[in-house]
Formats: C-alpha cells, sequence, structure tokens
C-alpha cells in the first residue's frame, strides 16, 4: 500500500492506473479504523481494480466545542489494518495541503434543507463541512464508486443529494452498520465510553429496533413511538438528542407514499454523542409485507 500527502503526488500514482482503463473505488474515513470501516474496503473491492482510502480528520466539520483535538488518531494500527484489508492507496493529507488559506476563505459546498435536520440541526455547518471535505476528495481522487457507511445516515443521504444535484459522475454505495454482538453499532467515538457506559449503550440500538418491530406490527401513532422511546433512553441514562421517525429517501415525515421508514436516533452518554438508525420497508406492494432491512 502507498501513501501520498498531497493531491498532485496521489493523482499522478493514480494516473498510469486510469489511463489503463482501471477503475477506482474510495473511501473516505477519519482514522482509528474498525471492522465497519474495513468493511466498506471489502465492497470498495468488489466495485473497481483500485481502492483508495483516505485518512483526514476535517476541522471544518466540527463545531467549536467538539472533539476535534482529542478525536483518536492511531495511525500505525490504521495503515497495518488497510494494509491487510488490500487498499492500495492511502491519502493522507495534513490539514495545510486542503485548507492552504485556511478554512474561512475556503470555498464551501451546502446541500440544504436536508443539512439543516436532525444532526444538522445539533451540528450546525456540519454538514457543509461534511460536503466540502467529500467534493474535494472527490475531485482530487475522481473516483468511479465511492463507498460510505449507513451507520451516518444522514451524511449518507446529503451525499448523494450533493452527488446528484452537482452531476458529479460517481456511483455512490452504501454499505450496511457493522455491529458488536450486543447490537451497539462500531464507532471511534466508542473508545471514549468508560465500563459503565458501554453497558448502556446499546439501548440505543434496542430501543430502535423496538420501535421499529412497534410499526412493523402496524402501530402507526409515531410521536407517541418518539416520545415513549426517548423516555426509554433517558431512563436508561442516555440522554435523547434526537429520535426520528422519517420517510428514508428524504428524511422527512412519513407520508402515504412511503416505502421505506428510517427511524434515525442520537442520544449522549456523558460527553460521547452515539449516533444510530434502523430500516424498514413499508412499500405495500412488496409480497412479504413489512421487512426490516438492517
Ligand atoms: N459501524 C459502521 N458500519 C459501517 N460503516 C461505518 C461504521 N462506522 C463508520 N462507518 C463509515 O465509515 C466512514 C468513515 O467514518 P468515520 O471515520 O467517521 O468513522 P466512525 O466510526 O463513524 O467515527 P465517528 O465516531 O466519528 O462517527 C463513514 O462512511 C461511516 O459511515
Ligand atoms: C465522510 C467523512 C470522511 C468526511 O470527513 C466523515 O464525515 C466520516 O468519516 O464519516
Ligand atoms: N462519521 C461522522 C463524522 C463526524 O461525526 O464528524
Amino acid at each position: 500500500m502507498k501513501t501520498y500527502s498531497t493531491a498532485a503526488s496521489l493523482r499522478a500514482a493514480l494516473s498510469s492506473g486510469k489511463r489503463a482503463g482501471k477503475t477506482v473505488a474510495f473511501v473516505p474515513t477519519m482514522g482509528n479504523l474498525h471492522d465497519g470501516h474495513l468493511r466498506l474496503v471489502q465492497r470498495a473491492k468488489q466495485h473497481a481494480d483500485i481502492v483508495v482510502v483516505s485518512i483526514f480528520v476535517n476541522p471544518l466539520q466540527f463545531g467549536a466545542n467538539e472533539d476535534l483535538s482529542s478525536y483518536p488518531r492511531t495511525l500505525a494500527a490504521d495503515k497495518e489494518k488497510l494494509f491487510a484489508a488490500g487498499a492500495q492507496f492511502l491519502f493522507l493529507p495534513h490539514v495545510n495541503e486542503i485548507y492552504p488559506e485556511g478554512m474561512d476563505s475556503h470555498s464551501k459546498i451546502a446541500v440544504p434543507e436536508l443539512s439543516d435536520r436532525h444532526c444538522g440541526a445539533s451540528r450546525p455547518g456540519h454538514f457543509t463541512g461534511v460536503a466540502t471535505i467529500v467534493a474535494k476528495l472527490f475531485n482530487i481522487v475522481q473516483p468511479d464508486t465511492a463507498v460510505f457507511g449507513e451507520k451516518d445516515f444522514q451524511q449518507l443521504s446529503v451525499i448523494r443529494k450533493m452527488v446528484r444535484d452537482l452531476c458529479m459522475p460517481i456511483n455512490i454505495v452504501g454499505v450496511a452498520t457493522a455491529r458488536s454482538e450486543d447490537g451497539l453499532a462500531l464507532s471511534s467515538r466508542n473508545g471514549y465510553l468508560n465500563a459503565e457506559q458501554r453497558e448502556i449503550a446499546p439501548v440505543l440500538h434496542r430501543v430502535l429496533q423496538e420501535t421499529r418491530e412497534a410499526i412493523a406490527c402496524g402501530y402507526d401513532s409515531y410521536s407517541k413511538l418518539e416520545q415513549h422511546a426517548k423516555i426509554s433512553l433517558n431512563k436508561a441514562g442516555l440522554e435523547s438528542d434526537y429520535f426520528t421517525i422519517c420517510d428514508a429517501s428524504t428524511l422527512r415525515p412519513v407520508t402515504a407514499d412511503t416505502e421505506e421508514v428510517v427511524i434515525l436516533a442520537a442520544a449522549k452518554l456523558g460527553s460521547t454523542r452515539l449516533i444510530d438508525n434502523v430500516t424498514l420497508n413499508v412499500n405495500p406492494s412488496a409480497d412479504w409485507g413489512m421487512l426490516a432491512t438492517n
């Protein structure tokens, strides 16, 4: 696996393969890699001849009081995992390579409306930071395919919309959330949890599943389900940020036309913010009726 820290050197390294007709799949990350990330790499390998992974903790997507400085940086272990997983190229830019004139004057990509709800309401500017870095990385790597996790469901929706709106010629692939045996979604931020918090954390997924089951059984008072779920989370010691039942394609309230529901949740355990989601197919034309999809 070869590592590059400048856009020019990575592009030059990729150019001969591209000229030879090889396809490129790209997996952007912020490092501290776990099995969820490695599944993205495995999926990327199925889609292209060359897999490029980036590790960049993007300051533009962090709020002033967030964990930019404490975000786990584990480069040596990350490199070993990527090599073992079969990634051929690692892009590891310094912040000055990405924002040479600073972040304030840097051009931004905004995906309005979709970015303002749910996580975006709690983290103002976050998705503009994500869309901007992802667009820039796309321009540097120029992949055929890019792979993202469904754990960050709203992020995936924002990226799909950006790609559609701006006619970016990139196939976006979403990968199901990798979980621990107790259901907790793998996340770099799980490392912030102490032993007691780690015991409580799987409640987030459990409450999501219970809500999904209630919907699958035909319970359609969604606001009551949301309220009940928040109470359950708070009772377990999680501080609910939002818990919302939405149309998976719009991230707006469910309508009669909704084919897939997503239940999105964010909650704090101490100072650690966890997110998770589950989906449910409610397409009445499907022969098998309602089907849990994750
Ligand atoms: N459990 C998971 N299953 C599948 N994909 C995941 C999982 N966790 C993260 N990803 C995906 O990996 C990519 C990089 O995410 P990132 O580096 O932020 O990891 P993370 O573990 O989500 O960290 P964070 O704690 O910052 O949310 C994103 O596309 C994200 O959706
Ligand atoms: C997509 C991403 C790498 C952009 O910084 C980040 O938001 C992440 O790791 O999910
Ligand atoms: N995986 C999402 C990146 C973030 O929380 O900033």
